[in-house]
């Protein structure tokens, strides 16, 4: 028995050797870290191998279709009652959630900052969490939000969970390993990961850098998915196969820890004497993965006309009202540009969904300057917007031969709901006043008589 034990404590090392994963989209996985460890012809066994206890992890209602099922199966060194004790409340400030209407004297308006200040003091992954948007109610879980967050320190002994939602973890500088419950993944900028509603995982820092920067989308709604092709058919925009959901890994140690949990927008805390990543084995199809955004392949205009962002759609969380997306999020890519007798960039438009978009690298097509990596901007629901003056010049002069942009990956989360400005938002030391100014050299062409100006 005691040997047993001993050869127990001393897995984990092997299983620190490589970060493996598995590809496909909502696939049913299954995956253990030790011999044996997953249960083969059943998910309950009367009793499990290695004393491991057994835990199913719903993220659909049990009843919910086929296709929308989603439910993972974990087979862990304690249950997840034992990784939470007596609650305590605390507070996340700078962490909001819809519905907040804050107070602020920031009048409406197209709103774009610089990207947010390096911390000036030690900060892990949820103290650098900084709310810049929230949309819909998580009460009846519609809606999102948007933080972009600054950190410096690794989370070691502090694990999180969050009931309100699934969060897409967009990083701009700065890798990160997400260990999760159900495994770890490494996420650098330009790739992408997702972590389930409800799933536990601590963030730590990869490589050197002065700050570990990017993005959030806090999805309060229906979880993320593919969105269907159309005429495009079965192939191109995110291919399944591209995501990878990790394989499993866990940590057993008996140390004090802390599990922050966020619920209904409310923190709390509890703590515990040992690690909750003690999954050693999993099967199912609610699972984290991560994806590559430059395995995404656009499909857009080869004649003429700009066409619609959707286009451009990675993954699309649905509302329950067809084609209308709790959200959307977009990547603007590298890629071709050859249509014919068209004004390339995106066109000046209003818009019913509210757009937040950020800046990975690179430059965007319809910013000449001032959207820099790192940045960030509001076009909230009905506000116009477009290129600024000297994008707007540029391409409508310039020789129209294919031209490949390179050097660029910005995105957007684009929601159904208005998105509310925190207070933070407003007060932000990187808001850029003069935003507005990019349009002022627009003036007017039109002199009533017919012809190009
Ligand atoms: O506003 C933006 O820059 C995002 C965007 C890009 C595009 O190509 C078409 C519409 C749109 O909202
Ligand atoms: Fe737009």
């Amino acid at each position: 028995m005691l040997e047993k034990a001993e050869k127990q404590r001393k897995a984990p090392a092997a299983q620190e050797q490589a970060l493996g994963y598995m590809p496909g989209f909502g696939n049913d996985f299954e995956t253990e870290s030790l011999p044996g460890a997953l249960p083969q012809g059943q998910n309950s066994p009367q009793k499990c191998e290695y004393g491991l206890y057994a835990e199913q992890l719903s993220g659909s209602p049990f009843t919910a279709p086929r296709g929308t099922n989603e439910r993972s199966w974990l087979y862990r060194i304690r249950p997840s009652v034992r990784h939470t004790g007596r609650f305590k409340k605390i507070d996340y400030p700078h962490w909001k959630t819809a519905p907040h209407i804050a107070e602020h004297s920031l009048a409406l308006g197209q709103l774009r900052w610089s990207p947010l200040p390096t911390p000036a003091k030690t900060l892990d992954f949820l103290e650098g969490i900084r709310t810049m948007t929230t949309a819909g109610d998580v009460l009846t879980q519609s809606g999102m939000a948007a933080h972009a967050y600054a950190f410096n320190a690794d989370m070691v002994d502090d694990y999180f969970f969050n009931a309100d939602g699934e969060l897409l973890i967009v990083p701009q500088t700065g890798a990160i390993r997400v260990f999760t419950e159900l495994g770890k993944m490494d996420v650098e900028p330009s790739e992408i990961c997702l972590v389930p509603r409800g799933t536990m995982f601590k963030v730590t820092l990869l490589g050197k850098e002065e700050v570990w920067r990017g993005y959030i989308c806090e999805n309060y709604g229906a979880k993320f998915t593919l969105p269907d092709r159309g005429p495009i058919g079965a192939n191109c925009l995110a291919n399944p196969r591209d995501f990878k959901t990790p394989v499993a890994a866990f940590e057993d140690k008996e140390t004090p820890c802390r599990v922050h949990v966020k619920w209904c927008g409310s923190f709390h805390v509890t703590e515990i004497g040992h690690s909750p990543l003690d999954v050693v084995a999993w099967h199912g199809n609610y699972s984290p993965y991560k994806y590559d955004l430059k395995t995404f392949s656009p499909v857009g205009a080869i004649l003429f006309d700009h066409p619609d962002p959707s286009i451009f759609t990675v993954l699309t969380a649905p509302s329950g009202e067809e084609g209308t997306a709790n959200v959307d999020f977009v990547i603007f890519p590298p890629r071709w540009l050859v249509a014919e007798h068209t004004f390339r960039p995106p066109w000046y438009h209003r818009n019913i969904m509210s757009e937040f978009m950020g800046l990975i690298h690179g430059r965007y097509d319809a910013k000449e300057e001032g959207f820099v990596p790192g940045g960030m901007s509001l076009h909230n629901m009905m506000l116009p917007h477009g290129p600024d003056s000297t994008g707007f010049e540029k391409a409508s002069n310039g020789e129209l031969k294919p031209v490949k942009l390179e050097n660029t990956m910005a995105f957007m989360f684009e929601t159904r709901f208005p998105q509310q400005l925190t207070k933070f938002a407003a007060e932000l030391e990187t808001l850029q006043d003069n935003y507005i100014d990019c349009w002022a050299g627009l003036e007017r062409k039109f002199d009533g008589t017919p012809g190009i100006k």
